[in-house]
């Protein structure tokens, strides 16, 4: 199917009312209904099917920030969990046709079908200001009322996102297994806080079998996996609210096993090593974030979404002593100078755990820091063939 026509209702009006009382009047986008959630924005100029379905969206109503979406529908290939997770979705001008060879139907049929509530029509321009100098706040959006009083109120009830542990939410009921491709070489248990689809995907294509395990997974289960490394994912809430996944890592860390971990996973291992997360004013989100490597000094354009991260407690240069090893900052964000990596070594100098606050998997985004998913390998195979040299020349 090339081109999709637009079976667009006619128009429904809908309100947008943030918790400070900004309102904003346009139309209904997708399932009619009433939504809230934290308003937050993304400056991703594609890759939208991917915002939809990444599970670390979980109660947060998505502004997007490029005027137009939907022009090439939805297809079977792009999404990154089974189902669409954001809590609303906010948009300037949607697509009036979908046109890709790939699209097997329009965004609004998609969001209509999963009943996720959406408004367009209104100025996002302003709305991303506002959240920009006020920082992420809830939001209401209405198609079924125009009462904005009303959904204030409504907002301002609102659990807030400080504090949500979401991750028991999205997560896996059972463990499932992606099998490497090609000769499996290595097998790693990946704890799901809210997994995207592309991550296992990229070790599997480095001969890794991953053992995708639910959130609550115990250090028996990772065991049980014969894991030569554990990985921990993106995922939604606040990290400092999802305290067992922190606990299974200090383990995991105790007993030296190689660990990567990404976005939710940085901050998990931030908090295992006794590092504080705070909250940001409205986060990164989007896929052409500049990120600089602290040990070669290389910048990569990097895929962000996260609101939340790890506070380092003294200068980026300086590393920190930790039960563990020794913890330091090994990427930083160069828009703000936040911390986007850490690694840890032993007294030795060997590295036994790293994470980065970004998305090497790059569903959207560019694939710069794919290098992360190699470096991982090279940890894995280090540590079973100790004296080899796979891990110095992969650093
Ligand atoms: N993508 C993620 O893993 C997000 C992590 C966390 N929920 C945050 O917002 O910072």
């Amino acid at each position: 199917m090339s081109a999709v026509p637009s079976t667009r209702p006619s128009r429904t009006p809908a309100i947008l009312v943030l918790e400070d009382g900004r309102t904003f009047r346009g139309e209904s986008y997708g399932a009619l209904g009433e939504t809230v959630g934290e308003a937050v924005f993304s400056t991703g100029m594609t890759g939208y099917q991917e915002t939809l379905t990444d599970p670390s969206y979980r109660r947060q109503v998505v502004v997007m920030t490029a005027p137009h979406v939907g022009n090439t529908g939805v297809n079977t290939e792009d999404p990154e969990s089974g189902r669409i997770w954001v809590a609303g979705y906010v948009v300037r001008d949607p697509a009036r046709v979908a046109s890709s060879w790939r699209a097997t139907r329009t965004l609004e049929e998609e969001l209509s079908e999963q009943g996720v509530v959406g408004i367009s029509g209104i100025d996002t321009r302003a709305l991303t200001r506002h959240l920009r100098e006020r920082g992420a706040m809830r939001v209401g959006i209405s198609s079924v009322s125009e009462d904005a009083e009303t959904l204030l109120a409504t907002v301002q009830a609102a659990p807030q996102m400080s504090g949500a542990d979401l991750a028991g939410e999205v997560t896996t009921a059972e463990p499932y297994v992606v099998p490497a491709i090609g000769d499996k070489q290595l097998t790693v248990a990946a704890v799901d806080l809210g997994i995207k689809s592309m991550t296992p995907q990229r070790m599997a294509e480095r001969g890794i079998e991953v053992h995708v395990l639910p959130a609550d997974a115990t250090l028996e289960q990772v065991h049980a996996t014969g894991a030569d490394g554990v990985f921990f994912s993106n995922g939604p809430g606040d990290p400092a609210a999802t305290t067992d996944a922190v606990g299974l890592l200090q383990e995991v860390l105790r007993d030296r096993t190689p660990f990567f971990g990404i976005c939710f996973g940085n901050q998990m291992l931030g908090r295992a090593l006794g590092l504080q997360t705070f909250k940001l004013k409205y986060g990164h989100r989007g896929i052409n974030q500049p990120v600089m490597d602290r040990t070669t000094g290389k910048v990569e354009v990097t895929a962000h979404n996260h609101g939340f991260a790890v506070e380092w407690p003294t200068d980026l240069d300086t590393s920190v002593a930790t039960p563990y090893g020794k913890a330091s900052v090994s990427h930083v964000c160069l828009n703000d100078d936040v911390v986007e990596g850490l690694e840890v070594r032993d007294a030795d100098g060997e590295l036994l755990a790293f994470s980065v606050q970004y998305h090497p998997e790059a569903a959207a985004g560019p694939h710069d820091a794919e290098y992360l998913f190699d470096r991982f390998a090279d940890l894995m195979h280090a540590r079973r063939n100790p004296g080899s040299d796979a891990e110095g020349t992969a650093l």
